[in-house]
């Protein structure tokens, strides 16, 4: 009825959560939707204490802290979630959720499933995408070929993709489990699950430039 839909453009659209594996595409379909759909998306900057990789930005692809100063603003309540991920610590503030959600944009966080976890402690009522890889090995693959990780690093993330593709098939945990093998099915899967909040915003935007 009109309340609840008076309510539902009050509250702006749900958030997004996009989990999964590290290598698993979830930043390669992010950018795609930020591409595609101008002024609907907006990508909540997360905090880590990993370094910086060539080409990243700070304050675009993360906020690029160290652990004292991210430890103290976590301890006085300023992240919505937080988790250790391949001996790095990495959290969403509050204020990075905010800033999205303020400009009326469909807010997409990109966290490990710890950080799945926590969120569903919080009243932020996303709607949680897993974006899974086909297999193991083509994971394996495809972190190798993106030539960011050491061999330390890489043999620890398969770690965690192996116990992340065991607990993310778990009923309940995801709304969504998209496998991404061909990219493009994976993407127009993805659009799928998102149209309703989508819309949502296209018409806002619409009503708003009409009055
Ligand atoms: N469907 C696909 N087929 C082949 N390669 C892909 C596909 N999707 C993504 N890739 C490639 O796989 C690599 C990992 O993708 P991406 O960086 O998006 O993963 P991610 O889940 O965001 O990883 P992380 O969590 O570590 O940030 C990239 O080099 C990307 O270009
Ligand atoms: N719990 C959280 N996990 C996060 C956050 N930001 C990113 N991540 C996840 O970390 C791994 C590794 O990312 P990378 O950029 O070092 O490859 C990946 O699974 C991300 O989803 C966060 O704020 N909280």
């Amino acid at each position: 009825n009109f309340s609840i839909f008076v309510q539902s453009v009050m509250e702006g659209p749900r958030p997004v959560v996009l989990s999964g594996p590290s290598g698993a595409g979830k930043s390669t379909l992010m950018k795609m939707l930020l591409r595609d759909y101008d002024g609907v998306f907006g990508f909540s900057v997360s905090h880590t204490t990993r370094d910086p990789r060539p080409g990243e930005v700070d304050g675009k692809d993360y906020h690029f802290s160290n652990r004292e100063a991210m430890q103290e603003d976590i301890d006085d309540g300023k992240y919505i979630e937080n988790a250790e991920f391949s001996g790095n610590l990495y959290g969403t503030s509050k204020s990075s959720v905010d800033d999205v959600r303020a400009k009326g944009l469909i807010c997409i966080l990109d966290v490990e499933i710890q950080g799945v976890r926590n969120i569903k402690e919080t009243d932020l009522d996303p709607i949680y995408v897993s974006i899974q890889p086909p297999s193991i090995e083509i994971l394996e693959k495809r972190l190798r070929d993106r030539n960011t990780e050491t061999e330390e690093s890489l043999q620890k993330r398969l770690e965690a993709a192996r116990v992340d593709m065991e607990l993310s098939n778990e009923p309940g945990v995801f709304d969504v489990l998209i496998v991404n093998d061909d990219l493009e099915e994976a993407y127009d899967k993805l659009q799928s699950v998102l149209i309703e909040e989508i819309t949502k915003v296209q018409s806002t935007k619409k009503e708003k430039c009409n009055s």
